[in-house]
């Protein structure tokens, strides 16, 4: 595998200390994570360990109760909900587990809405992410008219179309079948290599991990290394 960009030495994402809980149960206690620009990273972890909180409190989604988040210089945590909404637009791509592919919306509308959202021209830009992630010729249709694994590459498509600083994505490969997982895993380690985009993704999937430049497990203490590595 080629090595990750590294024209910027600075952290693309910093994670420091991070803790989460709730009431007085601690999801997690001391999550510290860098990394750098135009790295893939995969995260494992039992289930309800805490890896879609890890992602939403990266993205200021959601609050933690100790530690700090810093992306592309910016303390995420520290930031009022219009800036944190304001960076979530400009250098986040999120890819949720549950889609969100908006249902009124054709699939090209889908996908260009971060492009519109920051009043960028859409070019040929949405054609060519759906053409990438194996859905050419689909920007026509309504949401409704896919299936589950289509609608799950909408939704990458989304989050890469604009060139975020960084992509989180929990399960992007989750219900595709093996051809259509290493189409998704082709465009995410092209938007790395290529812009120098940073993808923090949480797997399941082996072969979507063997992907990625470094492997990491998630526990109730903090990130560490997979005991199978
Ligand atoms: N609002 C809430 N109140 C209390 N507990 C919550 C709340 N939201 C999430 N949790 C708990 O936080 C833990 C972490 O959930 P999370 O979805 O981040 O886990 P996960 O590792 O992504 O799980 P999975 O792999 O099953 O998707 C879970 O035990 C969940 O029950």
């Amino acid at each position: 595998m080629n090595a990750p960009p590294s024209a910027d030495p600075a952290p693309l994402l910093t994670v420091s200390g991070l803790a989460k809980r709730y009431g007085d149960a601690f999801i997690f206690s001391d999550v510290s994570l860098v990394m750098a620009r135009g790295e893939l990273v995969a995260l494992l972890g039992e289930s309800g360990v805490g890896k879609s909180t890890l992602l939403n409190c990266v993205a200021g989604l959601d609050t933690a109760d100790a530690g700090s988040v810093t992306l592309a210089g910016r303390d995420v945590l520290g930031l009022s909900e219009p800036e944190a909404a304001r960076l979530r637009r400009e250098d986040l791509g999120f890819v949720f587990q549950a889609f969100h592919v908006l249902p009124h919306l054709s699939v090209a509308d889908n996908v260009g809405l971060p492009l519109q959202l920051l009043g960028r021209p859409r070019g040929d830009r949405v054609d060519r992410m759906l053409a990438a992630v194996g859905l050419g010729g689909l920007g026509d249709r309504a949401p409704r008219q896919l299936s589950g694994g289509q609608l799950q590459r909408v939704a990458i498509a989304r989050a890469l179309v604009h060139e975020p600083a960084l992509v989180l994505a929990d399960e992007p490969t989750g219900n595709l079948d093996p051809r259509s997982a290493g189409l998704v895993m082709d465009v995410l380690v092209d938007a790395a290599r290529r812009t120098g985009g940073g993808v923090l993704m949480v797997t399941h999937s082996p072969p979507a991990a063997a992907r990625c430049d470094r492997v990491l497990e998630l526990t109730a203490q903090g990130v560490r290394l997979p005991v199978s590595s």
